[in-house]
């Protein structure tokens, strides 16, 4: 069969296939030879050839016999370039006629050109494991043993802020500490498209190819920049394949699950899914308190001289409930304030520092709600609760829903007053230290405190 001829099949094949199909599956194919019958085609992977064949080779045997009726077979290989670039080499080496000095080859662009860099801070080590990350951390963590290749891909996905990043960079950090050797090549989705985009326009796709098919493990962050990029897609694609097909690592994360991204072609989310997916919870209290501790050693560290008041690393986990970015970027904030106006840490001047930080991420639990809780776990009516009477069964519940609602609301502590019966802010400020105070020496109201806040939180 000659060339022109192989351009006629793959056009009816287009015509047959319809253009998606024609784009992904059949023009990358090019006829190798046809022989004896049998028509060998040349396709980029293993993995590709596979599904070629089971799922298109009637139809392009049956349109390759319009033109030449004695084939009866086609077979699917994978060019074999090695074998092609050293019969090139050998017919150079033989040449008999006397040739100049080659010019200098152009310099190859490599994996590590192509590879963002690592930040040295993100390994396991200040990784802080709760609840919510637990599992993403254990699958990190077997991936990075480097051992035989168990679940390809390592899916991570969750929302923002939450050490997709930080875990993605642990694991390479941690591959390259155990085995230097190895071609480790990190960067984001939008890094792979401007890489893509780049060899398209220099014709240096080859490069490209090469480059991406020749790493021992690839990781890809924030897949989901690629959805509704088709080329760029596409291409993802058969980088993925031909990696998977070599049994080499694959690590995804994106801010969502493979399923959950929109304009991710159906054949892209099904080869992301084929692995392990995990995701990353948003942050429980417990786990936010962890990290502000772990994180309070390091500014201990810069400010030596700043003294950090009991339960602000408490309320800080409370009342923060966004990412984790956005609580280490108000711990650093609190502590270089604190530094520049000379103050010790406490409660007020963190509400101060960081009252916008504060209002964003408010809860928007109400006092109202504060009120009925307490009231019920304490078995008394809001009426005694609010009202005048000192009583001490009234009067430390009442401490105690004040407490709560400087610690869960942003309502200043003279609005607090008025919603408790008219109180002088004076009183609420007593009431709000006793508790502090109890909930260090006394279990019980310690109990009670998280019980409640556990209730309003929910
Ligand atoms: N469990 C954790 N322990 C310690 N630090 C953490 C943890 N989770 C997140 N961080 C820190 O929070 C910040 C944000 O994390 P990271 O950049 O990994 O988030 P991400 O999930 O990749 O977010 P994005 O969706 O914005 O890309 C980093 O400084 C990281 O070190």
């Amino acid at each position: 069969m000659t060339t022109d001829e192989w351009g006629n099949v793959k056009k009816r094949l287009l015509k047959t296939v319809g253009q998606n199909n024609f784009t992904t599956w059949i023009d990358p194919l090019a006829l190798d030879a046809s022989e004896d019958g049998v028509a060998t085609i040349n396709v980029p992977t293993t993995f590709f050839g596979n599904y070629v064949s089971r799922t298109f080779s009637d139809l392009i045997l049956h349109e390759m016999k319009a033109f030449d009726s004695t084939l009866s077979r086609v077979n699917f290989t994978v060019a074999n370039r090695d074998r092609k670039i050293a019969a090139a080499r050998t017919a150079v080496e033989s040449d008999p006629v006397p040739r100049a000095a080659p010019a200098p080859k152009p310099k190859m662009a490599q994996a590590s050109d192509y590879a963002a860099p690592l930040e040295r801070r993100f390994t396991f080590d200040t990784f802080v494991v709760g609840k919510p990350n637990e599992l993403a951390h254990a699958a990190a963590r077997r991936v990075a043993e480097g051992g035989p290749v168990t679940f390809n891909p390592l899916f991570l996905y969750g929302g923002v802020g939450l050490g997709k990043t930080h875990l993605m960079h642990a694991i390479a950090q941690e591959l390259l500490q155990r085995r230097p050797d190895l071609n480790v090549l990190y960067l984001s989705a939008e890094q792979f498209m401007y890489r893509f985009v780049q060899a398209l326009r220099d014709r240096k796709m080859m490069d490209f190819k090469q480059i991406f098919r020749s790493v021992d493990i690839l990781m890809v962050d924030d897949v989901q920049f690629i959805a509704g990029k088709d080329s760029t897609q596409e291409e993802f694609f058969h980088t993925f394949n031909a990696l998977v097909d070599q049994n080499k690592q694959i690590i995804i994360s994106a801010d969502r699950a493979p399923h959950e991204i929109k304009d991710l072609e159906e054949r892209v989310k099904s080869r992301l899914q084929c692995g392990l997916v995990v995701d990353l919870h948003p942050t429980d209290y417990e786990l936010r308190l962890g990290i502000l501790q772990n994180k309070v050693e390091t500014h201990r560290t810069s400010y030596p001289e700043l003294e950090l008041d009991d339960g602000i690393l408490e309320f800080l986990a409370h009342r923060i409930s966004n990412n984790v970015r956005v609580l280490e970027g108000a711990l650093t904030r609190l502590f270089a304030f604190a530094s520049l106006v000379g103050r010790k840490i406490d409660l007020d001047l963190t509400q101060d520092c960081l009252a916008d930080v504060l209002r964003a991420s408010e809860r928007k639990i109400t006092v109202e709600e504060i009120q009925t809780k307490v009231s019920a776990h304490y078995n008394i009516r809001i009426s005694d609760m609010v009202g005048p009477k000192r009583l001490r069964s009234y009067a430390r519940p009442r401490q105690v829903a004040m407490y709560l609602c400087k610690q869960l609301t942003s309502r200043s502590l003279p609005e607090i007053g008025r919603r408790f019966g008219g109180r002088d802010h004076t009183t609420v400020m007593h009431g709000v230290k006793r508790i502090e105070e109890l909930r260090v020496s006394d279990g019980q109201i310690a109990e009670d405190l998280e019980l409640l806040r556990r209730a309003l939180e929910a």
